[in-house]
């Protein structure tokens, strides 16, 4: 599987019931519904040990007076939950298991990539989302940390004295997303004048998924050597796949180009990472949660080899 986790190969799901990153109710209760359709079950039928700590590892982190800075909300209780949710992923990188962080809301990988670069510092990150992520505590207009997390990890805007332990670990020329298509007017510049290379779904459309994969991966990661953390926004997906979800944009990944992703990272032998984030099963009728939910599940086993013969 990879190179840096040890057999007998371990899988740690990190169940993070957390929503304080933007405003919908119902983001943290994905986890519970991704283990309650059986993901530990299906990822110990494809070889894997499978450990879970439960889902209420971080529901005891509670930050009684937490006003917005500037116009940040919940930045605290943000900070706090991904400050221990970054110890808990570190650990499991060092003791060579492969965590699986359940979200939740997208903000929770400012701690799970901390986690990550603290014990592989030249790791390299794969953010498959339909938004950048990028905004600054300047350029926000939502102030939902969740569209925030890459600009804490790599060190840009204005520094909040809470976040002071998130430490700029991550190096521009490490980043590269995949399946954008609504990003932010401040967010443009701000992948520009970093030089973050980025393939929108007008790649996808024009190169194929196999193309953008291979090219993504010859900007992060040419020799194929250095270890991969990917961070899956379920929002890549087009909401005909991934319709439970609290920013649906149109026009994103087939069902097969969002899979095509997660083997093409499984089949490196790279992955020390992997984050499964914003399925919210409050959004939508049942028949939608179940179908997001069911794909949330599918992507997770492809990135741990479901689908490769
Ligand atoms: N993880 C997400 N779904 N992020 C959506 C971010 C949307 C918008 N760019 C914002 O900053 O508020
Ligand atoms: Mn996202
Ligand atoms: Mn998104």
């Amino acid at each position: 599987m990879s190179r840096f986790i040890s057999e007998p190969k371990t899988a740690a799901i990190v169940g993070c019931s957390f929503s304080g990153g933007q405003p919908k109710l119902g983001v943290d209760k994905g986890p519970i519904h991704l283990v309650e359709a059986g993901l530990i079950d299906q990822l110990a039928g494809l070889g894997w040990k499978v450990k879970f700590d439960g889902h209420n590892q971080f529901e005891d982190i509670k930050v009684l007076d937490d006003p917005p800075i500037g116009i940040l909300k919940n930045p605290r209780l943000v900070s706090r939950v991904n400050e221990s949710v970054a110890q808990v992923v570190e650990a499991h990188v060092r003791n060579k298991e492969l965590p699986i962080t359940l979200g939740g809301d997208h903000s929770l990988a400012i701690g799970t990539i901390s986690g990550t670069l603290s014990v592989h510092p030249n790791a390299c990150v794969i953010w498959i989302d339909a938004h950048a992520d990028i905004n600054t505590a300047e350029s926000t207009d939502s102030g939902n940390i969740h569209g925030m997390p890459v600009s804490f990890l790599l060190g840009l805007g204005s520094k909040i004295p809470e976040f002071s332990w998130v430490k700029p670990l991550l190096k521009a020329e490490r980043l590269v997303y995949i399946g954008l298509r609504d990003v932010d007017v401040g967010e443009k510049r701000i992948l520009r004048e970093n030089n973050i290379k980025a393939f929108s779904m007008h790649d996808v459309d024009k190169y194929g998924i196999g193309r953008v994969v291979e090219m993504a991966l010859d900007h992060v990661n040419p020799k194929r050597d250095l270890p991969i953390h990917l961070s899956f926004d379920v929002d890549a997906l087009d909401p005909s796949v991934a319709p439970s979800t609290g920013t649906p944009v149109r026009g994103g990944l087939t069902f097969r180009e969002g899979h095509y992703i997660c083997e093409a990272v499984c089949e490196t032998g790279l992955l020390v990472a992997l984050d499964l984030v914003e399925v919210n099963p409050s959004l939508a009728d049942d028949a939608s949660v179940e179908q997001t939910v069911a794909v949330g599940c599918s992507l997770v086993r492809s990135a741990l080899g479901e689908t490769l013969l």
